[in-house]
């Protein structure tokens, strides 16, 4: 795979909270929020709209839907997929409890704890079983880990508490220093489900539903489908679930439903590279899955982040990383949208999670965007520029250095520590160390491209750790460019 094509796929999982879909307006496709909260349709109550003109528009398509749906109780009526899948929890006595669905269909979703739970609670594993809903192969390669359950990662000391901030509900603070690359704190989530739940059957007007209809139709049957995870779990988990935030109470979005779209963390590709390596070129991959945490779902979002939530596979756990330096009483905060795009798009994206982000680039967006633009605009893979480099005697000593560190800095004063393109810079000025054989920049250069990539990939350390040896002497362009020596 091009290493380019691989940055980026590090960069798609730069944003951590998952984009589960909200409820949206029938006609229009805007999200509701507590500004602009949508209504039901007055008669059948499936449908959303954000006002009477969305409503009014929509009418000719949504009347047969809405005559066949008028009185009969919509919400809490069980498809057949859902019905299959609480018959599986009913039928459960195996000793471990897994109502293991024998699914023909390796895409067909199941629901399983993991790591396995047992009648006798005090068999499970001491850090927590997860309750998933996730398609049935999925389940082999995470169990055929070699001795999975692992342990969930720990902080080397604890590092956090949960606490009010002021404007921003409850949210994490640290309680000691915090270095970059530190683990902070890792937990098993309550539950693991897929990102957006497509409908399995067709709804009652067929061929007539439109696009929001067959989505409405979908909102249900997650909200069914969550109520079946939600029986299968302890009942103090049941209750953290419940006692979660939920910004998409006026959208039209069931409760457990608004939870899940408050609260939930992507797994992304990354972690599963390692167990499937195949994945991207597979069919049955269709379905990205995200995961509910009881304390690391209270982290807030800032668009200079100074952490980033990944997913562990060994241990099965969301890891929460430090991506730089943290003070004694810092809020530790994540991202929930896409970071390098203008201030006034961020605000879009955030809308649904009802706030307004005051941080500090969106707070000077003039500086911030014409900076952020800089940073989209600029792609460099490492291996090749210091190749092109080594080729080129033209290309002053310093070429690389200059331009690198010049980025980082960009990177630095606006907070994103957290995007691939540091990392890749940290990477080439690590090569170029190697090339021109200094050992101590080289090892310090490293550790920070460490650092990063364990924010990305817990534990390992993404795929750039590949090019960056332990030993320097191993490192592939060691010595190649003696003469521009001690350029650092
Ligand atoms: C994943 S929860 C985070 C934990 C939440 N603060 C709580 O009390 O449980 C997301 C919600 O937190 C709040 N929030 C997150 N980041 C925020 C920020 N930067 N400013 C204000 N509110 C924020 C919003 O209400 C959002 O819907």
């Amino acid at each position: 795979m091009a290493i380019i094509s691989r940055l980026q796929r590090s960069r798609d999982s730069a944003y951590t909270m998952s984009s589960v879909l909200a409820n949206v307006c029938s006609q229009c496709r805007e999200p509701g929020g507590p500004d602009k909260p949508l209504k039901a349709c007055a008669s059948c109550k499936a449908v959303y709209y954000c006002g009477k003109e969305c409503q009014k528009k929509q009418w000719k398509a949504h009347k047969p839907f809405c005559r066949e749906w008028t009185g009969t109780d919509f919400h809490i009526k069980a498809t057949e997929a859902i019905l299959r899948l609480r018959k599986a929890f009913e039928d459960t006595d195996a000793v471990p409890v897994d109502p293991w669905v024998r699914a023909d269909d390796p895409k067909e979703i199941i629901l399983t704890s993991l790591p396995a739970r047992f009648w006798d609670e005090s068999l499970n594993d001491p850090d927590g079983v997860v309750e998933c809903a996730i398609p049935a192969w999925m389940k082999e390669p995470i169990c055929r880990q070699p001795g999975f359950p692992h342990p969930v990662p720990s902080s080397a000391s604890p590092a956090h508490e949960l606490v009010d901030i002021p404007g921003s509900g409850i949210g994490m603070r640290a309680t000691r220093p915090i270095t970059a690359g530190d683990i902070i704190y890792a937990e098993r989530p309550l539950a693991i489900l897929p990102v957006k739940w497509i409908s399995t059957n067709v709804p009652p007007n067929g061929e007539f539903a439109t696009y929001e209809e067959w989505y409405q139709y979908a909102m249900i049957e997650r909200e069914e489908l969550l109520k079946v995870v939600l029986a299968r779990m302890a009942p103090e988990n049941q209750a953290a679930y419940r006692a979660l935030a939920n910004s998409h109470k006026c959208d039209g979005s069931s409760p457990l439903s608004g939870v899940l779209c408050t609260n939930s963390y992507a797994l992304g590709m990354d972690p599963w590279f390692d167990i499937v390596p195949d994945i991207a070129e597979r069919d049955e991959y269709q379905t990205t899955l995200c995961g509910v945490c009881e304390e690391l779902s209270r982290i807030n979002h800032s668009c200079g982040p100074n952490a980033k939530v990944s997913f562990h596979m060994p241990s099965f756990s969301f890891v929460l990383t430090a991506v730089r330096d943290i003070p004694v009483g810092g809020e530790i905060t994540v991202s929930y949208c896409k970071l390098t795009v203008p201030t006034s798009e961020r605000q879009k994206y955030l809308a649904p999670y009802g706030f307004t982000c005051t941080c500090k680039a969106c707070s000077s967006p003039n500086i911030s965007d014409t900076r952020r633009a800089t940073i989209a605009a600029s792609r460099q893979d490492p291996e090749d520029a210091i190749r092109a480099w080594l080729s080129n005697k033209k290309l002053a000593k310093d070429h690389l250095i200059k331009d690198s560190l010049q980025m980082m800095q960009l990177l630095e004063d606006e907070g994103l520590e957290v995007n691939w393109r540091y990392k890749g810079h940290a990477a080439v000025l690590a090569m170029v160390c190697a090339a021109t054989g200094q050992r101590k920049n080289y090892l310090q250069a490293r550790k920070k491209v460490m650092a990063l990539s364990m924010a990305c990939v817990p534990g390992k350390g993404c795929w750039l750790m590949e090019l960056l040896p332990e030993v320097p002497e191993h490192q592939e362009f060691w010595m190649k460019r003696l003469h521009a020596r001690m350029l650092l």
